[in-house]
């Protein structure tokens, strides 16, 4: 297993420029210890089925940095079935430098992903992340989130439909997926509403990428 730091930060720099994010170095210096952590604990707990850590940069990091515009402005999102911690690691990540007041929750039920998720929270010093172990339909929080999102986590169906208790009013899903899900999307619970789907560009990854907003559909009033 190869962790070659400075050849990380160089494709990390390229894929932001692409990006045209603004990482710091700083920043990429996170990121990449995000990195070496998820790696290492990777070998021993199985959090993700990528072992290599170039296959993560570009699978599991750049893919998450290219999801990242459509979070500005966000102040409270929750990551559901957050696995290793994306996207909600890499958000925290960003969000810290770039957004001071967005707070980034992340939920799993399985204990040694988020064991690892508060370790993570702890060396790269983010006290903007909450972790919980739970399956989101358990979840209750004093302050409902503005953002709820997912990635490899379940169809859509299921995805608002178990966590719809917990997205504050006028607040909206993001849903990171591969090839736009539109028979998913036809499946969406009623009273729900895609207000777009957008397709990204992964820098390095040869695979379709498609972000789903997703809604409360607004009622129509009476008639009467
Ligand atoms: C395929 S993994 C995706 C992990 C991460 N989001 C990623 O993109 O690498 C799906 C995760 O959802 C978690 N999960 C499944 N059902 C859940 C539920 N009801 N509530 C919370 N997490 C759940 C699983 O434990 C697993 O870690």
């Amino acid at each position: 297993m190869q962790f070659n730091r400075e050849a990380f930060a160089q494709q990390l720099r390229q894929g932001a420029q692409e990006l045209r994010l603004d990482l710091s170095d700083g920043q990429i210096g996170q990121l990449l210890d995000y990195l070496a952590l998820l790696a290492k604990w990777n070998a021993v707990y199985n959090l993700t089925a990528v072992r290599d850590p170039q296959q993560m940069l570009t699978q599991h990091v750049l893919d998450c940095l290219a999801a990242l515009p459509a979070f500005e402005g966000a102040r409270n999102v929750l990551d559901v079935g957050a696995g290793g911690g994306l996207p909600g690691m890499v958000l925290a990540i960003w969000g810290a430098a770039r957004q001071p007041e967005l707070q980034v929750s992340m939920i799993d039920t399985v204990h040694k992903k988020t064991a690892f998720l508060t370790q993570a929270k702890s060396e790269l010093g983010l006290a903007n992340v909450t972790v919980h172990t739970a399956r989101v339909e358990a979840l209750q929080v004093s302050q409902k989130f503005d953002v709820i999102t997912s990635r490899a986590f379940a169809e859509l169906n299921d995805f608002v439909t178990w966590s719809q208790h917990l997205l504050a009013d006028g607040g909206c899903y993001i849903a990171m997926k591969g090839v736009a899900p539109n028979d998913e999307i036809s499946r969406l619970p009623a009273g729900w509403r895609v207000r777009e789907v957008r397709a990204l560009e992964v820098p390095g990854l040869q695979a379709q990428r498609h972000l789903v907003f997703i809604e409360r559909a607004v009622e129509t009033a009476s008639q009467g």
